[in-house]
């Protein structure tokens, strides 16, 4: 199949590899400088889903025609300019959104139409960006792929399985749900995005996995607040969401140490402190501070969320990052 991939950092280029190493035609669009770096080294993949380099004939800056399927795997608040600069070769072509938080759906049927066909994909694993393709997967994972609240359509069925000879890939139903879990999920990468720490000593950290639980409760009380029907998505269950929600703070820890554990030995930075690390912007405004400003719409109050969603943008701000027992005094008094 001819897939193109809009964006080739850590998730992107983890799945162009992939795809093009099963046998897929892959195609890249990139900015200039690290799609001038991929047309002359490839995209060097090392880590969970093996070490090899993968080359590409189509490198460019918007994909080239004649493409069957599409993901776009930049930030969420690079997805309009990334989609207005492919829209023409991605006229009738499906696309699949490969990113955090619950906007980006949204963007791609603004620019590219409400009819267009398209499916978001919730990606698992860990991987670190290194820069000018390279590419190391810290923690392997499944991705999710879906679209709306219904059971998986025929060709999301059709696409996950062509997207599952790269990478393991699954359709399910309820996504938004699933959207929200993983919304959950990434409250793993505010932490270490001020602190400078990994997710694994996060999580492993009383008073900072606290910090990180009481984040969680307010985005499941924000969840309620709207209808979303929280759905099961790899390592957190619907039995841990209920047990984050309603087992006193102390008991409810255990939920984030585990998911923390999850991410195995290897440290994880998650990619909002890598955004501050190349120096980039941060989609903090999509994860945290989306729940802030939804707990604001609908009476929700989100004090943690807030104060994460502010000490991230300082630390983009100032590149200083808080001491754990600086950030837990701040948020606790
Ligand atoms: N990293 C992870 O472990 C995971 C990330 N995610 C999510 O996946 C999405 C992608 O994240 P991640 O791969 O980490 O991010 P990266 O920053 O590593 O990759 C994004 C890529 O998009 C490129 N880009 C930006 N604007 C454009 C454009 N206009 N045209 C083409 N390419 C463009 C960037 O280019 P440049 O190289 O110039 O910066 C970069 O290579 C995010 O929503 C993230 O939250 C989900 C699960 C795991
Ligand atoms: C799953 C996780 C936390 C992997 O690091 C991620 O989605 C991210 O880094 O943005």
């Amino acid at each position: 199949m001819r897939i193109g991939v809009i964006g080739a950092g850590g998730v992107g280029g983890a799945f162009a590899a992939r795809l093009q190493q099963a046998g897929h035609d892959v195609s890249i669009a990139a900015r200039s400088w690290t799609a001038d770096a991929i047309a002359t080294d490839g995209v060097q993949l090392t880590g969970e889903f093996g070490s090899f380099t993968a080359r590409f004939d189509a490198v460019s800056t918007v994909l080239p025609a004649g493409v069957e399927l599409a993901l776009l795997a930049t930030k969420v608040h690079d997805a309009k300019l990334a989609l207005t600069a492919n829209r023409e070769r991605l006229r009738g072509v499906p696309l699949v959104v490969m990113q955090n938080g619950l906007g980006g759906l949204d963007i791609a049927a603004r620019v590219l139409g409400g009819a267009h066909e398209l499916f978001g994909a919730l990606t698992l694993f860990a991987v670190t960006n290194r820069g000018q393709g390279r590419i190391h997967v810290t923690a392997g994972g499944e991705t999710f792929l879906g679209a709306g609240r219904e059971a998986p359509s025929p060709s999301a069925l059709a696409i996950a399985a062509e997207l599952d000879r790269g990478l393991p890939t699954r359709a399910i139903e309820n996504f938004r749900g699933a959207m929200w879990t993983k919304l959950l999920i990434n409250h793993v990468n505010a932490i270490p995005a001020i602190t400078g720490c990994s997710v694994q000593e996060v999580s492993a950290d009383p008073a900072l996995c606290r910090i990180l639980t009481r984040s969680m409760r307010e985005t499941i009380a924000v969840g309620r607040a709207i209808g979303v029907r929280f759905a099961p998505l790899g390592k957190l269950g619907v039995v841990d969401i209920r047990a984050l929600e309603h087992l006193p703070l102390g008991l409810a820890m255990a939920v984030p140490r585990r998911l923390g554990a999850s991410f195995g030995p290897v440290p994880n930075y998650a990619s909002t402190l890598q955004s501050i690390r190349r120096g980039q912007q941060t989609e903090i405004d999509e994860l945290n501070g989306r729940v802030a400003a939804l707990g604001r719409q609908h009476g929700v109050p989100t004090p943690v969320n807030r104060m994460l969603t502010a000490f991230v943008h300082r630390v983009e701000r100032t590149g200083e990052f808080l001491s754990p027992g600086v950030l837990s005094r701040l948020v606790e008094r």
